[in-house]
């Protein structure tokens, strides 16, 4: 037998290629340090890809969708049938994150893990159904370890399509109506954290909803919350589509791509799939704090400087998909300028 793709061994981003980025940011014409966070991005991006120029010209989106049993449960301020019909609009190139692919000219997939209502239309939908929804977490596990299994290897698969598409970039994003509840149970249990400070209002709860939704994940944690392995969480607690992101970000590292991670629900499985392959980390870049309350917990968890924050509470990737050209500008930067000696200038 041999392992699991998520227990290998990641592949280490490049020390000498990371050492020469910073060496060369100190040689163009600005004070060191003046571009701030641009300059560790190029750097990280020259580590990962093993590239004295980095590029994040190629992306991959890759949408992962299911729904949730606990949905059932009033802890959405949506009814179900809103996920199917979203994927629907995802490969229509209606929704937010088709019209941010567009305009980045990056590869969209639309990736079907388990929507429990039938789809208006599945022209674009790549299919990996595994079951309609997971079980509700209130009252059994999410799902079976071999639907785990399913759900991460999905996940693998769309990192080995964009691998082989010449992807520089991976981004998961997430659709599933449900799964923020999801998410914040499985963080609470991974962090160890108070619900109150993981749980919020979602696509839009009230006081009182977000109220009901804490005492439900409350409920949940009490049922499966004494396990920490991560392996065991993700199946008590996550969603076929937490778990196909998790599956994709070890996979995209694997292939040597680099991850630009989205909202809350991203960054849960960012959480988990960092548990399941503890170096991980060294791969993923966070696009943006969401307006999610919880998402700031998560980050500063993870020790997490997020690129922006613009008060976006979507999901989709398209929190991503907004960082990725300000990743641009900071590969354009660190190509292009010119060095002190190149451009004549003293440096000081
Ligand atoms: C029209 C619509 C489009 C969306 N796109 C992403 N989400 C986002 O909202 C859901 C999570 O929130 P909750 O846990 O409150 O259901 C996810 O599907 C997420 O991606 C959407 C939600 C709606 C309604
Ligand atoms: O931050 C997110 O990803 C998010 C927040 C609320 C609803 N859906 C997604």
């Amino acid at each position: 037998m041999t392992d699991p793709f998520w227990q290998l061994p990641l592949p280490q981003p490049s020390r000498a290629h990371y050492d020469r980025a910073l060496a060369r940011q100190q040689q163009l014409t600005k004070p060191p340090g003046s571009l701030g966070q641009l300059e560790a991005l190029a750097c990280h991006l020259c580590a990962q890809q093993h590239r004295d120029r980095p590029a994040v010209d190629r992306v991959h989106v890759a949408v992962f969708a299911a729904d949730h049993g606990i949905a059932a449960d009033g802890v959405s301020a949506f009814p179900q049938e809103v996920t199917a019909q979203m994927v629907a609009n995802f490969a229509a190139g209606g929704a937010a994150i088709s019209v941010l692919a567009r305009q980045l000219g990056a590869s969209l997939e639309v990736v079907n893990l388990g929507v429990a209502h039938p789809l208006p239309d599945d022209r674009g939908v790549t299919d990996e159904w595994i079951a309609a929804g997971t079980g509700n977490l209130m009252k059994e596990p999410a799902m079976t370890a071999e639907q785990l299994e399913q759900a991460l290897e999905a996940g693998d698969r769309s990192a080995a399509r964009a691998s082989e598409a010449g992807a520089e970039l991976f981004i998961g994003g997430d659709m599933g109506i449900g799964n923020t509840t999801s998410a914040s149970a499985l963080a609470s249990l991974l962090l160890g954290a108070r619900v109150e400070e993981l749980v919020g209002p979602g696509t839009g709860l009230d006081e009182v909803g977000v109220a009901r939704k804490a005492r439900r994940i409350r409920a949940a944690l009490q049922r499966h919350g004494s396990d920490t392995d991560p392996f065991n969480a993700l199946a008590s607690l996550g969603g076929f589509e937490i778990a196909a992101l998790a599956g994709a970000m070890i996979g995209a590292a694997h292939r040597g791509i680099p991850v630009l991670v989205d909202g809350f629900i991203v960054t849960a499985a960012a959480l988990a799939a960092t548990h399941l392959s503890p170096n991980l980390m060294t791969w993923l870049h966070f696009s943006h704090q969401s307006r999610e309350s919880g998402h700031r917990y998560l980050l500063d968890a993870m020790g997490a400087t997020p690129v922006l924050d613009l008060d976006m509470r979507l999901g989709e990737g398209s929190g991503a998909a907004v960082a990725v050209p300000v990743l641009r500008s900071a590969c354009a930067l660190h190509n292009e300028m010119a060095t002190f000696t190149e451009a004549g200038v003293s440096d000081g």
